[in-house]
């Protein structure tokens, strides 16, 4: 039996999943938990990578395996390989007015057009200007940008500050898509754009070049891989072995896609740390509102997402405060009607990326000594987080994307509210497939293809799909208070 390994280094833990290369069958799995926050030393990732291969029971067996992470987290490494300042997360928002200036710069049409995307706090390249204007003496050091997924990559490969081969470090185009300096149609990086983040003089940049693919910015990026390209593990060590097949990886998102096999008609609507909606489409998107992000997929095609910043966690801390585990919160909130009596949650608890609100705070409306009960609370919770992505949902519509279905995955999925809720806000059946880590599970799938040179093709399990039931009342109390508030 050959086995292929594929890890999801997300934003609360790293988990690793094993699957047999002919049938795709998940044979072990491990997984370990990162710190909380927001800015993340990413020693952090690597102790947990390691600690989720052993979990699953090492590499020993595997042939190939390939990276899937949190989409954005700027990794600075100085030309030792040192990094240079803890990651700054795809959630962390103090890079919102850095965001502003780059739009205020270069324009949102030119965004759109040569990135896919008009950047917000979440992307790589607003977070490296922040870190010009707040941090220069760390900003003059910067030799490499990485990602979370690349960083980790080249770790395991064997690179590090003990062995400080930046140009070794890879990378794949949809992750590369999410950091506002890379092409997702010509598949280039732009580098005018990195050295106005910096604000670098490209003439000098030039003069301190430190790599073949340096010009301009004097700063190294990852080489962009194919899914079928692949690299080894360079310097073995007792968690990875010397000589085991490493693919390009991918952000988690467009691995999410790969590990559900998503096609034409459907569209994904993940709920982890982040909320998220995206498609796989054959043409890219160029949204110059910035709703849209138009990623690169994982196959050769894009991804259409919008991203939320309030998802589980939203779900977790209402939990917290009604004093119950999740499956009580669920029990409460299928207790309640839809609509939770007219209480209504815009849960914008951490600020919001999508729409475009990094200061706000939630608001919880409709208040009645009537509505204001445990149920209505737990339902207005689930409704208020799902009514966020579907308003991403119609915005990736409005791009020309035919969806037919709904596929729920991420770890809220897992809760049976949040299935029934989700047939109820969505004008579309929803599907809940077999609860799986799907951006491990893609992630082995991009190291299957790697080790052969062609995309497997595994089954897909679906186990439930709740009776579309849509009401288009909670929507409409949800856009009303989120008008009147935001
Ligand atoms: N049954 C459940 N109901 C609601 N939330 C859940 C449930 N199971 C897990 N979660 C939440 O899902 C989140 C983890 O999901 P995951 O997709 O792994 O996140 P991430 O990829 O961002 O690390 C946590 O906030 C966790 O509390
Ligand atoms: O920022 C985005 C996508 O643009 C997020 O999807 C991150 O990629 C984090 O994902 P999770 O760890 O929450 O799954």
């Amino acid at each position: 039996m050959t086995l292929v390994a594929g890890v999801d280094s997300s934003t609360q833990s790293c988990k690793v999943v094993i699957r047999d290369l002919e049938s795709g069958t998940v044979v072990r799995t491990g997984r370990a938990t990162h710190p909380e926050g927001t800015e993340v030393d990413p020693e952090n990732w690597w102790q947990a990578l390691l600690a989720a291969v052993d979990d699953a029971g090492g590499l020993a067996d595997v042939a190939a395996l390939a990276v899937g992470g949190q989409q954005h987290g700027m990794v600075v490494l100085d030309a030792e390989g040192r990094v240079i300042r803890p990651a700054l997360l795809w959630n962390d928002t103090r890079s919102a007015p850095a965001a502003a200036d780059l739009i205020a710069e270069v324009g949102a049409h030119e965004f759109a057009e040569r990135t896919g995307s008009v950047p917000v706090a979440s992307f790589t390249l607003t977070k490296l200007r922040w870190l010009a204007d707040t941090e220069p003496q760390n900003a003059a050091r910067v030799a490499a940008v990485a990602l979370p997924h690349d960083w980790l990559t080249w770790r395991l490969r064997g690179f590090g500050p003990q062995n400080p081969v930046l140009a070794e470090l890879v990378t794949d185009r949809s992750d590369a898509s999410g950091t506002s300096y890379f092409n997702p149609v010509t598949n280039g990086y732009d580098r005018e754009l990195l050295v106005i983040a910096l604000r670098r003089d490209p003439a000098a940049a030039n003069a301190n070049a430190i790599a073949e693919n340096t010009e301009n910015a004097g700063v190294l990026l990852p080489t962009v891989l194919d899914p079928a390209e692949s690299r080894t593990v360079v310097v073995g060590s007792p968690a990875f072995p010397e000589g085991l097949v490493v693919g390009a990886g991918a952000g988690d998102n467009a691995a999410a896609a790969l590990g559900l096999d998503a096609r034409d008609g459907d569209a994904v609507v993940s709920i982890g740390t982040s909320g998220t909606v995206f498609a796989v489409t054959a043409t890219p998107a160029h949204d110059e509102t910035g709703t849209v992000a138009g990623f690169a997929d994982a196959s050769g095609a894009y991804l259409p997402l919008v991203a939320t910043l309030n998802a589980a966690r939203i779900l977790d801390s209402t939990s917290a405060l009604l004093g119950v585990d999740h499956a009580e919160f669920a029990r409460l909130a299928l207790e309640a009607q839809p609509g939770s009596d007219g209480l209504v949650l815009v849960p914008y608890f951490e600020g919001e990326r999508t729409p475009n609100l990094p200061g706000a705070t939630a608001t919880l409306g409709g208040m009645t000594l009537a509505s204001t009960t445990r149920p209505n609370l737990a339902r207005a919770t689930i409704e208020g987080l799902l009514c966020g992505l579907a308003d991403g949902l119609e915005a990736i519509l409005a791009q020309g994307v035919a969806a037919r279905r709904v596929l729920l995955i991420g770890g809220a999925a897992q809760n049976p509210a949040v299935g029934a809720i989700a047939a109820q806000v969505f004008d579309l059946p929803v599907v809940v497939p077999q609860p799986a880590e799907y951006v491990a599970a893609g992630a082995a799938a991009q190291a299957a293809w790697a080790l052969t040179g062609s995309r497997p093709t595994w089954p897909i399990a679906m186990v439930s799909e709740p009776p579309r039931d849509y009401r288009p009342l909670i929507r409409e109390q949800y856009s009303a208070l989120a008008r009147s508030r935001y």
